[in-house]
């Protein structure tokens, strides 16, 4: 288990992480979800007592990391892959770890078999790819066959191959009884991975959630319809009583509506419709406007996107 309490970090004026309180709990895969620069990152580093925090605390299973006696033996992490001396086999990055933490060496061979680079062993770690530099970190990671795992980003710059490996795998160790703790920026992703949502933005807790209840609060399905007659079609649909809200472009949306009813009906008036679509909103747009007031730098400068992403849409 995993806990933080008022979990805060300031760097000079910048607050990195904002006063985080959450539990992290065993069994499942929780997924850390945030948008660039929300702090994700800020936050492992403090649980592995890696930067200290400004103040608040976080403990593992009950204890400061730096109190852990045995900490692989605690908690595994992948913060970054890259992380390895490169001029080391796959293997002799895997010993000294085990050596340096009271490891027996047989298990080296045994996480190398779990990641799959059982045949690369030898190879020095600085000819990896990104997706074999992944498996060594998360060998590392499950070296001293701990309790808990945190991935930081863990499928960054990987095939589907590597990704599928990567969330079964996850998705395994939580099943035996660990606690798994993942972060991402990719909502889609993390819908098929983990059972557990926490989201953060600009460092402050956003959500803290089961995956099925978010999904559950988040599918939105409604109609979009786009008419050279708009104000007829409004009217169309107004005197049947039906709520129509302005999506930005000319394009109208109905919530729960049925296609099949707002074309017959749209007909029956003689009104021409350019667009007819049944739509579902994903959860990559639900995460989205969740977060959408606090990403600190927008990839689109067009405001009604932006409008659109707040979930800022006026009824008309
Ligand atoms: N050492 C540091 N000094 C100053 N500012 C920092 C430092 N580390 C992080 N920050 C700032 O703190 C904020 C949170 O960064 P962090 O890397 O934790 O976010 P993140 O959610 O992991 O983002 P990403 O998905 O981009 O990795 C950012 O604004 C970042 O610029």
């Amino acid at each position: 288990m995993i806990e933080l309490e008022g979990l805060t970090k300031r760097y000079g004026d910048k607050l990195a992480v904002d006063g985080l309180t959450f539990t992290v709990r065993p069994g499942t895969v929780t997924g850390f979800l945030g948008p660039n620069g929300a702090g994700k990152s800020t936050t492992m580093r403090m649980i592995l007592g890696l930067d200290h925090p400004t103040s608040g605390d976080v403990r593992i299973d009950g204890r400061h990391y730096d109190r852990l006696r045995d900490p692989l033996t605690a908690i595994g992490a992948l913060l970054d892959a890259k992380a390895v001396h490169g001029g080391r086999s796959a293997r002799n990055h895997l010993l000294c770890l085990a050596q340096s933490n009271g490891i027996p060496d047989g298990r080296v061979e045994e996480v190398l078999d779990t990641v799959g680079l059982t045949s690369v062993a030898r190879k020095k770690a600085k000819g990896f790819s990104l997706g074999m530099s992944q498996r060594l970190g998360i060998a590392g990671a499950l070296l001293g066959d701990p309790r808990i795992l945190m991935f930081d980003e863990p499928v960054n710059g990987l095939d589907p191959e590597g990704i599928h490996w990567i969330r079964s795998l996850m998705q395994s160790l939580a099943a035996q009884g660990r606690t798994v703790f993942v972060s991402s920026h990719l909502m889609s992703e993390m819908a098929l991975t983990a059972e557990h949502l926490v989201v953060i933005g600009q460092g402050r807790l956003l959500a803290d959630t089961s995956m099925a209840d978010f999904i559950e609060q988040n599918s939105r399905s409604y109609v979009r319809v786009r008419s050279p007659q708009r104000e007829q079609l409004l009217d169309v649909l107004h005197g049947a009583g039906i709520t129509v809200v302005e999506a930005g472009g000319g394009l109208l949306e109905i919530d729960g509506g049925k296609a099949e009813h707002i074309g017959e009906l749209a007909a029956r008036h003689h009104v021409v419709l350019h667009e007819l679509s049944p739509r579902q909103s994903s959860l990559e747009e639900a995460f989205m406007r969740l977060t959408a007031e606090s990403v600190e730098y927008h990839a689109h400068a067009d405001p009604a996107e932006r409008e659109w992403a707040a979930g800022w849409k006026t009824e008309v």
